[in-house]
């Protein structure tokens, strides 16, 4: 079984997979496979740019955990998205030297739920699990992702709503 485990930069994905992978969970890591799809450099952004339609087409299915924030493109058996409350997150991706408009753009698409919308378009909602890890710690964020790999965990979407608390950061 394979389960995307993605979110806006800076929801604690990384984190929470090595945390799953030192508890013997299998996982990949996106950054790991993206190698031969890179087609340019944005350098506004500091990133690399992805055809992440051929990435997705050409990935080989891995069984376990496969986290990066274009994921839950993949056609995984369950979509895991991170959130986190925006200010916390502008936090993290200042503490990360991020420049301000990169900063501002993964505000507001958590604010706008895009991970969560793109991934509705593509998948059934009973796939999908989103995660408000705010208030949890990296262990308690991996038990919960333990319980949706276990498969003793409802899904979940529309759990939260940035833009009612957060809509002046857009
Ligand atoms: N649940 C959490 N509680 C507190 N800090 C966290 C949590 N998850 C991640 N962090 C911290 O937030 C930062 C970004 O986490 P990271 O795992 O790199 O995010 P992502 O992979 O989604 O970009 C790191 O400094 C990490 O230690």
């Amino acid at each position: 079984m394979m389960i995307a485990l993605s979110g806006t930069p800076g929801t604690g994905k990384t984190s929470v997979a090595r945390e799953l992978q030192k508890r013997g969970v299998p996982v990949t890591y996106a950054t790991d496979t993206v190698g031969p799809y890179r087609i340019g450099e944005d350098p506004d952004r500091d990133t690399d740019i992805i055809d992440d339609e051929r990435w997705v087409s050409e990935f080989t299915p891995v069984n376990g955990i496969v986290e990066g924030h274009l994921t839950h493109l993949l056609p995984a058996d369950r979509i895991i998205i991170l959130r986190c409350h925006p200010s916390i997150l502008k936090d993290r991706l200042k503490k990360r030297g991020y420049s301000e408009v990169k900063i501002q753009e993964n505000i507001e698409a958590e604010i706008l739920d895009v991970t969560l919308a793109e991934a509705f378009d593509i998948h059934d909602e009973e796939k999908l699990y989103e995660i408000d890890t705010t208030h949890m710690d990296i262990a308690e964020c991996a038990d919960k992702i333990e319980e949706i790999i276990r498969g003793t965990a409802q899904p979940s979407i529309g759990i939260v709503d940035w833009l009612i608390s957060c809509g002046d950061m857009l």
